[in-house]
């Protein structure tokens, strides 16, 4: 019997320390198929600063989250043992030793549950957390919502940060560049040739002007034929959602999605093999109201009911 959250209809829901959705802490359980955890850093970002701080605050939003998924028609925390590992240790005043930091946190946790989900934390951590996963599966087919490429060189003459992760995971081998897609891809670029890089890279852009022009099913067709029955991992950056659904972000762009567009594609590929996710750059100090956490604890809970249900 997998343990679940605590019965918010017994013990109100905003008592208790957060874990996410009110799961057990890893330590109290003895195995985990998921482990929820935060990477609590922002040593990455190239403009508002404070996503560090997201971690707790998706915690603190996801305590309304409720046991069954009627969307997608499944208890995830019931199929599966779902357990929060708390957060992992990212120096902030050492960028490189972040990185390893998040790299061996990632690969250690692994051994416990097997597979992650993890609240970031800018995007800088896509980078090490990608490498942990190709190490387990080989290259992997990336999905990546995301209003910005990420796939950009340097800042700075720095070339780990949160616009470049992707880049640095193409060249490193570790994304199958057959098969990895953006999705929400919108706003001003550096120039044209950005887009040329970046398809080298490995990536097919899915810009949030197609949804609005084909709607989300095409895009879910679209996103699928790219990704095939490879093992995909996922990786959301909150700022592919619209400010007006996502104001708490470091680097917002105008013309996003819906939280209903991106949790309705989620659901439409919930069959396919989804080793690990992210779900990064909340910045609470911009958000109002908790939306930009409400909406972020949506997502992750609708990854761990996608990667639910292709194990039920
Ligand atoms: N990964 C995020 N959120 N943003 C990247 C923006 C990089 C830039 O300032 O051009
Ligand atoms: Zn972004
Ligand atoms: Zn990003």
């Amino acid at each position: 019997m997998n343990v679940g959250p605590i019965d918010s209809s017994k013990t109100p829901r905003y008592a208790g320390i957060a874990t996410f959705a009110r799961l057990p802490r890893i330590e109290d359980v003895e195995r985990a198929d998921i482990a929820v955890v935060g990477v609590p850093f922002d040593t990455g970002v190239s403009y508002r600063p404070g996503a560090r701080f997201g971690p707790a605050h998706v915690r603190e939003a996801s305590r309304l989250l409720r046991p069954y998924n009627p969307a997608q028609d499944i208890s995830p925390f019931e199929v599966q043992q779902v357990a929060d590992a708390g957060d992992l240790v990212a120096n902030p005043f050492n960028l490189d030793e972040a990185v390893q930091q998040v790299a061996d946190g990632a690969r250690a946790l692994g051994e416990k549950a097997g597979r992650l989900v993890v609240i970031g934390g800018d995007h800088t951590i896509a980078y090490p957390l990608l490498r942990t996963v190709a190490e387990k599966h080989g290259p992997v087919a990336v999905l990546h919502a995301d209003a910005h490429l990420d796939t950009w060189d340097t800042y700075f003459g720095a070339p780990v940060t949160h616009g470049t992760p992707f880049r640095r995971a193409s060249e490193d081998g570790l994304i199958d560049l057959t098969a990895s897609a953006h999705l929400g891809i919108r706003g001003p670029l550096y120039g044209k040739e950005d887009l040329e890089d970046d398809a080298r890279l490995g990536f097919q852009i899915t810009t949030s002007e197609f949804i609005e022009e084909h709607g989300v099913p095409a895009a879910i067709e679209r996103l699928r034929a790219r990704l095939g029955d490879r093992p995909v991992y996922i990786s959301i950056d909150i700022d592919v959602l619209d400010p007006a659904h996502a104001p708490g972000t470091g680097t917002p762009e105008a013309g996003g999605l819906t939280s209903r567009e991106l949790l309705r594609i989620i659901r439409g590929l919930s069959d396919l093999n989804l080793v690990g996710a992210d779900v990064v750059e909340v910045a609470p100090a911009y958000d109002h109201a908790q939306l930009t956490a409400v909406a972020a604890s949506h997502v992750v809970y609708e990854l761990i009911s996608a990667m639910g249900r292709k194990d039920a």
